[in-house]
């Protein structure tokens, strides 16, 4: 199954329950735009090389498209398309007023140089400006994308539009970036893992962690949850993972990943194989790498009870059925990810009043729509007796539909 037919599938499932009509469903599917578009630079040695990048503009009912860009060689439309989905239901699960969009590059980031990755990201702003804006679309960072990337979207997109800081966000604090935005993914995964806990009445401090992926949301959800006692026990990246039973020195790992660029060495553990950190002995499992990493053949192994998706789709529908079966909760990326353009539209209501938040304001307003979004589906969850994922998809689908048939076509 794709990564498009597992959010349709997911999407279908909330779409029963509600009793959406076929039409209502097509409606919301389909897509605004899908934008496919060729990005050619020429490389330091004056090859030219060609890329594909895209862009796909699923939903505006209930205001400017947003999502972020993926810059990674397994980019392709299937799979911005499914990104660009779940931001719709992502944004209208805590409520913000944006749809949904997603774009990205099929390009080995590793492959370029820094000017070179530079003239990649200018080229694709060149093919796609028109498109986007502050009040059309509004990009923002994924995997192999950061705040450099979105300093030269700005100053490119600049270069046909004027001044207009918030036409992307997730910029450097030293160029209208918002205070709070790198870590803002990984502190709202940590927050929605520690509500979790506290329904579940478990204390943080007699709870172990596994996290697959130490980029920007694997390291601030590693720190947040660390900082609240959690024991994480395992941690992974591309090149390795490690063990430490009576839980990871996160602070020491951190320092060690970033003068080594990445996990494995680390004194303070024991090698694993990356893959056992999915099944690892731990109560709280939480992907925050890739999509599609748990599947119907790893699902039944998995032995914690909880999973908070830090990632975008990391699990499969397969894998889903096999967790309610076994009475593992999980949290969705819809809701648990949802931290990241929580504080991009922080950011672009700054750069729009040019009237800078500190970051205490940032973390603050970021937490109390965390809560008040995992206190929103974990109450239509008890409900309508269904599982998370599908709470999150009916409180989504339920206000994208409701705007989008109040203002009519
Ligand atoms: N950055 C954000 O604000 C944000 C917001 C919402 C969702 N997400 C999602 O979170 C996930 C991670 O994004 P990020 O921004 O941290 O990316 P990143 O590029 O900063 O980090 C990705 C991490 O995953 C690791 N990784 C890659 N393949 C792996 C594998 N097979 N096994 C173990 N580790 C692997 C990499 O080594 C790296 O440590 C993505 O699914 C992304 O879509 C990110």
């Amino acid at each position: 199954m794709t990564a498009y037919a597992a959010t349709v599938r997911y999407f279908n499932e909330a779409a029963d329950l509600m009793g959406l009509s076929q039409n209502m469903r097509t409606l919301l599917l389909t897509p605004q735009r899908e934008v496919k578009c060729q990005v050619a630079v020429q490389k330091d040695d004056g090859q030219i090389a060609t890329y594909i990048g895209y862009r796909m503009q699923h939903d505006r009912a209930r205001g400017p498209m947003k999502g972020g860009l993926r810059f990674d060689a397994a980019v392709d439309a299937d799979e911005v398309l499914a990104l660009a989905t779940l931001m719709t239901w992502k944004t209208a699960v805590v409520n913000i007023p944006y749809g949904g969009a997603k774009g990205g590059i099929a390009v080995d980031v590793k492959s370029l140089s820094h000017s070179e990755l530079e003239r990649v990201t200018r080229g694709f702003v060149d093919a796609i400006h028109d498109v986007i804006g502050p009040d059309k679309d509004i990009p923002a960072p994924d995997m192999g994308t950061n705040a450099q990337v979105m300093a030269w979207i700005m100053s490119q997109y600049q270069k046909y539009h004027g001044f207009n800081p918030a036409c992307v966000t997730g910029k450097p604090v030293e160029l209208h970036g918002a205070d709070g935005r790198e870590e803002a993914t990984g502190r709202g995964v940590a927050k929605v893992a520690l509500a979790l806990l506290k329904k579940e009445n478990r204390p943080p401090e007699e709870t172990t962690a596994a996290i697959q992926g130490f980029g920007n949301v694997g390291t601030f959800t590693a720190e947040f949850l660390h900082e609240d006692g959690v024991k994480i026990r395992a941690v992974s990246d591309a090149y390795g993972a490690v063990w430490n039973d009576d839980g990871l020195d996160i602070p020491a790992l951190l320092a060690h990943s970033r003068e080594t660029g990445g996990v494995k060495g680390f004194a303070g553990a024991d090698a694993l194989d990356g893959g056992a950190v999915l099944t690892s002995d731990v109560d709280l499992l939480i992907p925050a790498a890739i999509g599609g990493v748990l599947t119907k053949e790893n699902a039944g192994d998995v032995r914690a009870k909880y999973v908070v998706e830090a990632a975008n789709n990391p699990t499969r529908p397969e894998a889903d059925e096999i967790f309610h079966r076994n009475d593992v909760l999980v949290v969705p990326d819809i809701l648990a990810n949802a931290g990241g353009v929580t504080v991009s539209y922080f950011e672009w209501v700054q750069n729009r009043q040019h009237f800078k938040w500190d970051k205490s304001r940032v973390r603050n307003e970021l937490d109390k729509i965390m809560s008040n979004s995992f206190e929103a589906v974990w109450n239509k969850a008890q409900e309508k007796k269904v599982p998370l994922r599908t709470a999150a998809y009916l409180v989504g689908i339920g206000r994208v539909g409701r705007a989008t048939v109040l203002a009519g076509i």
